[in-house]
Order: structure tokens, then C-alpha cells, then sequence
């Protein structure tokens, strides 16, 4: 199984790609940092570690790695038998057009055998997005080919991968926790689903994404949020403080209360799958940054996201959202120097107001009770900072 890997960073080299690896893929890297492409093509290998429960060190061998602007990712994607990725949800409409010219080449080859493309991403539905901007890239005479060969198949991905502090200077390097969950549509394939140990697959996708993202990455925002605004540095110290703690579970119940109501998920279950995730934040081996975890908050507080589809969702049922609510002032509280987002967002805030940027940023020009409701928490929380 040929495979090619977008992203060459913490989920790519940590999880997804070591997956790969270990099912006996013939495995490339593909990224545009030329420095992190260079070491992976000269070493060729790099080690994974593992930590909490079961620690151990794993090995990765034999991988490869090009520049995903390289004619050589153009030629690969033509002869590959599955693409997977994890460059940010942002980062997809760039990496489309490689894709697409990587499809003509291969149809213009003769190589009719399926493929399927992958985006592991934190968001709703990636690989779907993707296909779009890959289709606006191909002649539309292409496109029944391409419907015909070519899987894009949505997935949920769930590992905390935090950026390591190589302790040996090797930059490759990558802690994990024990923990991973990768979940694939089963539906979209084209050809025989690939056999690969740590990959699940389900017809029920939408289930299995909305309960990833609404509760374990609605609940690492608002611990981050908060965390910050306490003065903590990691999410271990953040979710170790009572307060923040009521605050960060009290958000994953009412979200959870929302996936209840529309998944019939067992309450009891859920109510586990919560503790878990305490957990999991907890760890004393990860150092999680909350300014990482929080990164990108424009797209954090965005209609169809980690905080603001769970309240939605809480009107939808007529269910209690005060926690939600918190989360949300904490994330509009974000400040980061090096976050291009954190910085449009602090810019909106003082040029418009706070009123104005809630219903720009997170959508609710359709809702001004709770818009009112938000930017008094915020103000609160400014008073208080
Ligand atoms: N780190 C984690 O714990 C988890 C991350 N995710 C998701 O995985 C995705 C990646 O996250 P991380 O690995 O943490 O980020 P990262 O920043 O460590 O890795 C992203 C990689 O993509 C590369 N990249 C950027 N533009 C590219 C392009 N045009 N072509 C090829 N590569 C490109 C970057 O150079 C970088 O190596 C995100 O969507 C994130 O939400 C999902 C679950 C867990
Ligand atoms: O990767 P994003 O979407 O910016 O959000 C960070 C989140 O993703 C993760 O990296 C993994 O799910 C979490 O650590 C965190 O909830």
C-alpha cells in the first residue's frame, strides 16, 4: 500500500502516520517545512513516545518525505493507493491544487485504480471541504472519474499530540499519549476499505465527530481559555483548579445533554466518556500549553465549531448553556502574540466593541439575548482580569 501523508507535524508523525506505518505502508511525508522534510528524508525514521498508562517507546522506520510543492508530490499522488492529512483545517484549500493536479496526472497515466483521501482535521466533515476545492481544481470533464475512483472519506480523530520538548535534541521526536481514536466513514470508500490496525470504521460518522469535537475539544478550549485568563501555563494546571474544573465539565455536560438528545447517546456512558477526558487532561506527562490548545480562536468561536454548535444546540433542546457561556467569554478573552487570529480578534474587540465582534465572529446576529448575555460574562471577566 503506497501512501502519502500531508503534514508532517504532531498528529501527522504521532499518530496518523505511524498508523500507516505500522500497517506496512510504503509511507511519505509530504510538508512545506524543508528543514523538518530534510531530517525526515535523511533519517528516515523517528521515535514515538508514549506516555501515561503503558508507557513505551515505539520506533518508526522506513518513511520517506518530499516537499508537498514538489513535482515529485504531483507524481506520488498519481501511483498512491490512500492520502491522508493533518495540516489545520486552514490549510486545505492549499494543499488542493497538488491534490488535483496529482489526480489529472493520474488519470491522464491510466491508473483507474481507487484511492482514497483522508483529511484527519479537527473539524466537521474536512475530507467533504476538501473535495470541493480539489473538484474546482479539475476540468469538470474529469469529474466523473473522479467520482467513480476516488474515496473522500470524512473522519474523527482524536489524540493529544502536543509539540515536544525534544529532551535529546532530535526534532522528529513525538509524545503521545496512550490514548487515540480514528474513526473513518465507511460509506465513502471506493474499493476494498485498507486494513489498518487502529483505524475504525462506521456508517454513523456524524455521531462519532460531533462527540469528539463537542465534548473533548469544546472542553480543552474552555480549560485553555479559562486556564489563561487564571494565569496558568498548561492545561494540566488549568484543569487542576477546582473552579475551572466545575466550569470545563459543566461545558462538556450541557454539550453532552445536545448529543444525548440527538444521538440517543446512553447518559451513562457519556457521563464516563467525560471523566475520561478529565483525565486525560490531567496527564502529568504532556505539557500542553493553553495558548496551543486555544490557537486559532476565530475559527474556535465560529458557528460550526467546538463552542458555539453546542449552545446552538442548547436552544435547539431548550437545554441550560450558563457553562457554555463561560467558555465562550473566556475564549473572546484570548491573547496571543504570536496568533494572527488572537490578534484580529483583540483588534475587532476594541475597534467595534465586543456586541458587535460576538455576532461577527461566532454568528448570533440572529440571537441578541444571548449575544447580550456573552458580552456581559466577557465584560465581567475583564473587570475581574
Ligand atoms: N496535535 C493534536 O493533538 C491533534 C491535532 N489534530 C488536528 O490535526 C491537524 C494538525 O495538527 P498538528 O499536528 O497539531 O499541527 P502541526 O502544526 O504540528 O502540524 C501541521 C503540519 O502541517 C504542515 N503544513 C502546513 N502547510 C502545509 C502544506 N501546504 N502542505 C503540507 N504540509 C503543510 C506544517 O508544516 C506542519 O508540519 C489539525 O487540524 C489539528 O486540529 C487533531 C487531533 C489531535
Ligand atoms: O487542533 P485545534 O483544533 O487547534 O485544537 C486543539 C485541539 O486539538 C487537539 O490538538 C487534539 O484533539 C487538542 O489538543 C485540542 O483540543
Amino acid at each position: 500500500m503506497k501512501a502519502i501523508h500531508f503534514g508532517a507535524g504532531n498528529i501527522g508523525r504521532g499518530f496518523i502516520g505511524k498508523l500507516l506505518a505500522d500497517a506496512q505502508a510504503e509511507l511519505t511525508f509530504a510538508d512545506v517545512n524543508q528543514p523538518l522534510v530534510d531530517q525526515l528524508a535523511h533519517q528516515q525514521s523517528y521515535q514515538v513516545n508514549v506516555v501515561g498508562e503503558n508507557a513505551r517507546v515505539e520506533q518508526v522506520n522506513r518513511v520517506s518525505a518530499i516537499h508537498s510543492n514538489s513535482p515529485d508530490a504531483i507524481q506520488q499522488i498519481a501511483q498512491a493507493d490512500i492520502i491522508t492529512t493533518a495540516v489545520g483545517p486552514q490549510v486545505l484549500s492549499k494543499i488542493a491544487n497538488t491534490l488535483a493536479q496529482g489526480l489529472i496526472v493520474r488519470y491522464n497515466s491510466g491508473n483507474h485504480q481507487p484511492m482514497n483521501i483522508i483529511a484527519c482535521e479537527n473539524m466537521v466533515r474536512g475530507t467533504s471541504q476538501l473535495k470541493q476545492h480539489v473538484l474546482l481544481a479539475i476540468p469538470a470533464e474529469l469529474h466523473a472519474w473522479v467520482e467513480e475512483h476516488i474515496g473522500f472519506v470524512d473522519s474523527a480523530v482524536d489524540r493529544i499530540v502536543p509539540p515536544s520538548a525534544a529532551a535529546n535534541d532530535d526534532p522528529l521526536e513525538v509524545t503521545v499519549e496512550t490514548f487515540s481514536e480514528w474513526i473513518v466513514d465507511s460509506t465513502q470508500f471506493k474499493g476494498q476499505l485498507p486494513q489498518i490496525a487502529g483505524m475504525e470504521s462506521t456508517a454513523n460518522l456524524m455521531a462519532y465527530v460531533e462527540r469528539k469535537l463537542f465534548t473533548l475539544n469544546t472542553g480543552h478550549a474552555i480549560a485553555a481559555y479559562l486556564g489563561q485568563l487564571a494565569g496558568y501555563q498548561t492545561i494540566r494546571e488549568a484543569i487542576l483548579d477546582p473552579a475551572i474544573r466545575d466550569v470545563v465539565k459543566g461545558a462538556m455536560e450541557e454539550s453532552g445533554a445536545v448529543l444525548i438528545k440527538r444521538y440517543s447517546f446512553d447518559p451513562e456512558q457519556h457521563s464516563a466518556y467525560i471523566e475520561k477526558i478529565l483525565g486525560r487532561f490531567e496527564n502529568p506527562y504532556l505539557h500542553d500549553d493553553v495558548e496551543r490548545v486555544g490557537r486559532q480562536p476565530l475559527r474556535k468561536l465560529s458557528e460550526n465549531d467546538r463552542l458555539i454548535k453546542p449552545l446552538r444546540g442548547t436552544l435547539e433542546y431548550g437545554l441550560p448553556n450558563n457553562n457554555l457561556l463561560m467558555g465562550i467569554a473566556a475564549a473572546l478573552s484570548y491573547r496571543s502574540h504570536q496568533d494572527p487570529q488572537a490578534q484580529e480578534m483583540a483588534y475587532l474587540l476594541n475597534e467595534k466593541g465586543i456586541t458587535h465582534t460576538v455576532k461577527q465572529v461566532c454568528g448570533l446576529e440572529d440571537q441578541p439575548e444571548l449575544v447580550a448575555q456573552i458580552a456581559n460574562v466577557y465584560n465581567a471577566m475583564q473587570r475581574q482580569a
